[in-house]
């Protein structure tokens, strides 16, 4: 359930009369998502979506994120476009809330993704990628790695009321991901969160992609990594080869890897898997069990760790390097 605010019919209207939409005709709250409140808005000229922007958002973050959308939305990308009031501002205050209206995407999530849904995934991601190039701001990203141990040290050692061995397991696996993470590899603009609930299909086509809300400036192969994390397992926990070999090559045909983000697959696969592990713990050890948030089981990034610790050649992941890369690796 993702509406912590509540918005009052009066307050919409005066928000609403600073635009060139309409006037309000219904709004209700969405129940997906997380981080935000959420509304589905209708108006006499159409249907929008509406957010409110709540405490786990950084405020002064809000720029990069409604500019992005923007920007990659007037390149072609087919995400949420912020719609501007009549001063011009994409950014205004509701509810005592930073708040937007954006367009409405059409399409569905997907809870049981086809190779074919993966490889379109990965052009989009490719497409995504290279239109945020020419964006001008830059974010750092506040989950990378350096970021983990802080945030597994908050943990306080409650990893192993999960599972026991848990603490340790994942001490080793970050001492060697610091030692070894990356840093020679391209970077840019990467969404960071692209998981199924993100992604919307109509009529078996990708319509849209969405919830940029983690995006932030960081290395393109890592998130087709946390990409592959998200949508090449099965609910059993094991790899789908057909699902990776699809996304993989649907990135590689818009924007080939380097010969050297290819090799790093494994590497940056287990950095997913931790990233993801870890935010899930915390949140599965802090957030109160009557809260609106639904909280993910931390095991399931375990297992694709495990998977990944396990994989000792990229090709394992469905594709040759020759396949995939400028050169040969
Ligand atoms: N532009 C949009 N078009 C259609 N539906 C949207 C749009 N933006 C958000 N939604 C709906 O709102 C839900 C929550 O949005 P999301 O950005 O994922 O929220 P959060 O940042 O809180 O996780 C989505 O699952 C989707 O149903
Ligand atoms: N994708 C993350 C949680 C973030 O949720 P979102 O609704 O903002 O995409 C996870 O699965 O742990």
């Amino acid at each position: 359930m993702a509406v912590y605010t509540d918005v009052t019919e009066p307050q919409l209207a005066a928000f609403l009369a600073r635009y060139d939409l309409g006037a309000l005709s219904s709004y209700k709250g969405i129940a997906e998502g997380v981080e935000n409140s959420n509304f589905l808005l209708r108006t006499t000229t159409g249907t929008f979506i509406l957010t409110l922007y709540e405490k786990r958002v950084d405020r002064g973050d809000l720029p990069f994120f409604v500019g992005l959308m923007e920007h990659l939305a007037e390149r072609g990308l087919s995400c949420p476009l912020p719609v501007h009031d009549r001063e011009g501002n994409t950014l205004g205050e509701l509810a005592g809330r930073p708040a937007a209206i954006f367009t409405f995407l059409d399409g569905m999530w997907t809870r049981r993704p086809s190779p074919e849904n993966c490889r379109a995934l990965g052009g989009a991601l490719a497409r995504m990628h290279e239109a945020a190039a020419s964006f001008p701001l830059t974010r750092r990203n506040g989950l990378s790695p350096q970021d983990w141990r802080p945030l597994y040290e908050s943990c306080g050692g409650g990893g192993d009321t999960v599972e026991p061995g848990l603490s340790a397991e994942i001490e080793a696996d970050l001492a060697d991901l610091e030692a070894r993470w990356p840093t020679d590899l391209p970077s840019g603009i990467i969404h960071a969160d692209l998981f199924p609930d993100n992604v919307f299909f109509l009529a078996g086509e990708l319509s849209g992609l969405i919830d940029f809300y983690f995006a932030c400036t960081d290395l393109l192969a890592y998130d087709l990594a946390i990409t592959l994390c998200a949508w090449c397992f099965e609910p059993d926990g094991s790899y789908n080869v057909t699902k990776g070999r699809a996304l993989i090559a649907g990135y590689a045909d818009v924007r080939r890897l380097q010969p050297a983000e290819y090799r790093s697959l494994p590497l940056l696969c287990r950095g997913a898997s931790m990233r993801f592990l870890l935010t899930r713990l915390y949140d599965w050890l802090n957030v109160p069990d009557d809260s609106f948030v639904t909280k993910k089981d931390p095991r399931e990034y375990l297992k694709k760790l495990r998977f990944h610790r396990s994989i000792r050649d990229t090709a394992e992941y469905g594709l040759e390097a020759a396949r995939v890369t400028k050169g040969r690796a």
